[in-house]
């Protein structure tokens, strides 16, 4: 495995690959690797012929007061963990050479933006799809793996890859937990161990819901409360949004149907956490 810094020279490795016929799987992430990552690692490296992954803390998706400075970093370890998982080019850009003096250019979604992380963090998408734009057109990648615990993410970015007509596959994959049901997440190494205790609420709180509409529960409504219920009984949890929407468009569901997804993102003392669950899953096909 190499690591590439040079902007440019991944550019030109790609193209040379693509020329030799070889198709390029893509994972991008922000590192501090875990087993959500290699998940998408494993499935990519089963798919390509090349294997990117580029690493890249991307400063134009925190907005002022975010954890840019404090977010997780580890090159050496990821790097290790990369290698093992059959990565052929590690791909880390200085902040400097995505971003240079007289940057100005951006991608913005419209519409399922709007909700969401999108109204909690405003500016973030437009930070996530500008730099997924350039990562892709630097690694002319013929598909591209993310994580379905970013569920607004994967919908950004596929609604931006059908919009601008990429020329890239973007697949999903299912949320990789802990072993107590808590999503894998890089910012999970910042809670205490208390906040880690108290981050099990989320996951509490998606199994209650998965019970009552299993139950025969279809009310939005009352599944949306009985969730902030759940979460409110933990000291330091602030919610940022509670939401059950439809699976492809993100707008509220009154009624939770076959399509309807839950959604939540909590603060954790000052750690934001995100997870969510197709609910449609829990309701019998008629
Ligand atoms: N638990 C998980 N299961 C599956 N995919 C995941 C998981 N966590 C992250 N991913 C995916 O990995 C990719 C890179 O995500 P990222 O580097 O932001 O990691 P992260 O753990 O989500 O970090 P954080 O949530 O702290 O920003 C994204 O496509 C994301 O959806
Ligand atoms: C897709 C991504 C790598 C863009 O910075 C990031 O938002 C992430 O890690 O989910
Ligand atoms: N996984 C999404 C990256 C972020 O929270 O900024």
């Amino acid at each position: 495995m190499e690591i590439i810094t040079d902007i440019a020279q991944m550019q030109q490795l790609c193209l040379t690959s693509r020329q030799q016929g070889l198709r390029i799987a893509f994972v991008p992430t922000m590192g501090y690797l875990h087993e959500g990552h290699l998940s998408l690692l494993r499935a990519a490296r089963a798919t390509g012929d090349i294997l990117v992954l580029s690493i890249f803390v991307n400063p134009a998706q925190f907005g002022a007061g975010e954890d840019f400075d404090s977010y997780p970093r580890d090159l050496s370890r990821d790097a290790e963990l990369a290698r093992a998982s059959g990565t052929n080019w590690l791909f880390a850009p200085p902040v400097g050479a995505m971003y240079p003096q007289g940057y100005g250019t951006w991608v913005n979604v419209e519409g399922i933006t709007s909700t969401l992380c999108g109204a909690s963090r405003p500016g973030h998408f437009q930070g996530v799809t500008t730099v997924v734009c350039k990562l892709i057109n630097i690694v002319q990648p013929h598909v591209a793996f993310f994580g379905r615990k970013d569920f607004q993410q994967l919908a950004v970015i596929r609604r931006m890859s059908t919009d601008l007509n990429l020329p890239v596959e973007v697949r999903g994959l299912p949320i990789v937990r802990e072993a107590d049901g808590l999503a894998m997440s890089s910012r999970n190494v910042n809670l205490s161990p208390a906040q880690r205790q108290q981050a099990l609420a989320l996951y509490a709180a998606i199994r209650a819901a998965s019970s009552m509409v299993r139950g025969g529960e279809r009310d939005s409504l009352r599944v949306i409360q009985a969730v902030r219920k759940r979460i409110e009984q933990e000291p330091e949890a602030a919610i940022d949004y509670v939401q059950i929407c439809h699976e492809q468009t993100l707008a509220d569901c009154d009624v939770v149907h076959r399509h309807a997804v839950l959604l939540l993102a909590v603060r954790i003392g000052a750690t934001r956490l995100i997870d969510n669950h197709h609910l449609g899953e829990e309701i019998p096909e008629s």
